[in-house]
């Protein structure tokens, strides 16, 4: 049976975000998935030619920032509702955002294979938590990201 990602449960908002709703049919629809429960997350996702950047085996900057704020984000959600022994549900009880993100472009990132984000939480705060991660393609190292993800509480709550 195919492994269910974290993103096939989102529904309503939450499913339409440009990089990882999976009823967005214009995003990325990243998908993101235990690497070691509680601990590491993983996400392999194949850039298409139009993700190019000025060269066409060079993916774009602009989407290796959007892999990595959404996989970060997903993966400060998963790790929240792991901790509090919350199971996935279709409209989670916890919803993180993006307060910063930073891109650290180490090499030119191919597009002719899938790039994988390997990300763990690395700092846990009260309302925050910091996101490292990082983007390989063909078994290199291209990219590495830090991303702050604060819990949002809608005005309404
Ligand atoms: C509104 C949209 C709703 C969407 C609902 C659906 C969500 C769907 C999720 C699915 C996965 C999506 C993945 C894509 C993720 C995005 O693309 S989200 C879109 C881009 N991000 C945004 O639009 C966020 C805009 N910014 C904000 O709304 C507010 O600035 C924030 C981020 C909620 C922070 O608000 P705030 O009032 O400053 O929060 P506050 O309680 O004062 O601070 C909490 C903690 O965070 C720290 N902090 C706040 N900002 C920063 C920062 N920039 N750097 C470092 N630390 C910071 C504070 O220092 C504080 O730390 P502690 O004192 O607890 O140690």
């Amino acid at each position: 049976m195919e492994q269910l990602a974290f993103q096939d449960v989102f529904s309503g908002d939450l499913s339409q975000c440009w990089g990882c709703g999976c009823h967005n049919p214009h995003g990325l629809q990243i998908k993101s998935y235990w690497a070691e429960e509680g601990q590491e997350t993983i996400c392999t996702w194949q850039p298409q030619d139009q993700h190019t950047a000025a060269w066409l085996n060079v993916l774009s900057g602009g989407i290796i920032a959007s892999l990595i704020d959404c996989h970060s984000v997903s993966t400060a959600m998963m790790v929240a509702l792991h901790d509090a022994g919350y199971a996935w549900t279709s409209e989670p009880p916890v919803i993180y955002i993006t307060a910063s993100l930073q891109v650290t472009y180490l090499k030119p990132t191919p597009m002719t294979s899938p790039v994988t984000i390997r990300a763990r939480v690395t700092e846990k705060g009260k309302k925050k938590m910091l996101v490292q991660s990082s983007l390989f393609a063909q078994d290199e190292l291209c990219a590495r990201g830090e991303v702050v993800a604060v819990r949002y509480t809608p005005a309404t709550q």
